[in-house]
């Protein structure tokens, strides 16, 4: 049993889908406290930041404790979690027919070992037709997700090419993190 300090539904799925017992428990560090720009940079604040908070109220003694979080960059752009419709569709035209990267950080910390892992993956996506972009924009579910975008969903007809696990786009290098344990 681990304790999922995230209230990412994305990340409780990844867990779920792969067998891994959890308790999810997510904090409320302030990612706009954060001052820098450069995308690995605030994906590594964002996730120390919220791994403080949970180790400090939780600590690791009765179970670990994983932390993430993502961003996207595209053309050097760091894209968090679009703020509205606007912010969404801005970020959903610049990623369209173009390459964009999501970059997802962890650490996982037990009584006995921690791992920090940064992990990207890149993807060329086609150009995104604009009705099917309304359409998403419209369904609401390009919120709550880093740079609006959804891999798994309105994104994958659109995947030219991919670098990198499909979980560090969603939120969590699984993979990296069950290879480590
Ligand atoms: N379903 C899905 N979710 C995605 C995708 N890309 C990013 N996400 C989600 C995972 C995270 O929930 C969110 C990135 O925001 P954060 O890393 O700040 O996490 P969030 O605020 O959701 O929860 P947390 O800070 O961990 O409590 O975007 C994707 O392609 N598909």
């Amino acid at each position: 049993m681990i304790r999922l300090g995230s209230n990412s539904p994305t990340r409780a799925k990844i867990l779920k889908d792969f067998g891994i017992d959890f308790v999810q428990n997510g904090g409320s560090f302030d990612e706009d406290s954060i001052t820098t720009q450069n995308p690995k940079e605030f994906c590594y604040i964002a996730t120390k930041g919220k791994f403080d908070e949970l180790f400090k109220q939780y600590g690791v003694d009765d179970m670990p404790l994983l932390v993430a979080d993502s961003v996207v960059t595209c053309d050097g752009k760091l894209l968090r979690k679009a703020k509205d419709y606007d912010d969404a569709k801005s970020m959903l035209k610049l990623q369209s027919g173009n390459k964009t990267s999501v970059i997802s950080c962890m650490i996982y910390k037990s009584k006995n070992i921690e791992l920090i892992d940064m992990s990207i993956t890149t993807y060329e996506f086609a150009k995104f037709d604009e009705l099917d972009m309304k359409n998403y924009l419209v369904s609401g579910e390009c919120f709550g997700k880093a740079g609006a975008i959804m891999v798994e969903g309105f994104c994958k007809p659109y995947i030219k090419s991919v670098k990198g696990y499909e979980s560090t786009a969603m939120g969590l290098s699984i993979e990296k993190l069950l290879a480590f344990l």
